[in-house]
């Protein structure tokens, strides 16, 4: 039986979104698969206190959430002595408040129906930290922690939690980071730009869903590979972050 796609997409730039939404409505023309027109809600997810509206208008697309996907985050680059507390402050604000702001404004719903899955974009840099990303990498670490503690507390009422650690993806994220005086990072890092390409990450993303993973680390060997080393040999971890650190070292760090 052929099931109808019901997606309602969120973000701050409804121009933007509706032009995903004209894309993704002239894909579907024509596929096998029933697809509603996408509703959309216009939110910023930094800013927490409209988050509760938002939720409501979300629920009020369709009467229910099935799956939650929580992707949007933001990026930084910078070293930790010249970065302002306030920066900080702003990573976590999308990254981590946002995600869980939203995720606990819709789990009442869920838990009425005892039904729904919750899934977060994290990153590698959830589970281990590299130099010069201090916010992203502490946002992430937080955002593990959460769904991790989320994932235990709601398993009773019949609802999946499944955080999806990825490695690099190419698409603008580096070009959107943040640096330690708020400024735009505004490059297209290397790493970004050879990363995994989007569709293959969203393609594993709902991999995940079907078979509602707990865990998924999306990444190539090496970082599997720190990700181990983390846990099981952190003395030498930390001395080849120290080592990176110094590589890496911008003019301002001397
Ligand atoms: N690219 C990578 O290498 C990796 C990415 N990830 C994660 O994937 C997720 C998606 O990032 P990615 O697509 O790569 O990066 P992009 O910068 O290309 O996209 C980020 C998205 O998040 C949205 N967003 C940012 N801030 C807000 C906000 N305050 N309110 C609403 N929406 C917001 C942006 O919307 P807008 O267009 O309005 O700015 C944009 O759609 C992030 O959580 C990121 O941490 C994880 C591992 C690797
Ligand atoms: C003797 C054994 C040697 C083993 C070497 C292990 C150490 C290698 C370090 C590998 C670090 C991998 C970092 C991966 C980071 C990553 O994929 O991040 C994903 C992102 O979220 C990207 O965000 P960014 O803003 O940083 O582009």
């Amino acid at each position: 039986m052929l099931r109808a796609l019901r997606l309602v997409l969120c973000g701050r730039d409804a121009a933007r979104l509706e032009k995903v939404v004209q894309e993704l409505t002239a894909s579907s023309t024509g596929s096998q698969k029933q697809t509603y027109t996408p509703s959309t809600v216009i939110f910023d997810l930094a800013d927490t206190d409209t988050v509760d509206r938002a939720a409501e208008e979300i629920l009020k697309c369709y009467g229910q959430v099935d799956v939650l996907i929580n992707n949007a985050g933001i990026s930084y680059r910078g070293n930790i002595l010249d970065t302002h507390i306030s920066v900080h402050r702003d990573v976590m604000e999308t990254n981590y408040f946002g995600p869980i702001a939203l995720t606990q404004a819709l789990l009442p719903s869920m838990i009425r129906r005892r039904s729904g899955h919750i899934v977060v974009i994290s990153s590698v840099q959830g589970k281990i930290a590299i130099p010069y990303r201090s916010s992203y990498a502490a946002s992430k670490h937080a955002t593990q922690a959460y769904f991790d503690c989320l994932r235990a507390e709601i398993d009773r009422h019949g609802i999946a939690v499944t955080v999806i650690s990825p490695g690099y993806i190419r698409t603008n994220l580096s070009v959107n980071a943040v640096t330690g005086d708020g400024s735009k990072y505004g490059v297209l890092d290397k790493n970004t730009a050879m990363g995994r390409d989007p569709s293959d990450v969203a393609q594993a993303v709902l991999k995940a869903v079907r078979q509602r993973s707990k865990d998924v680390v999306l990444a190539g060997p090496l970082p599997y590979l720190a990700i181990y080393l983390r846990t099981l040999w952190p003395a030498l971890f930390f001395k080849l972050m120290s080592s990176r650190a110094r590589k890496e070292q911008k003019p301002k760090d001397e």
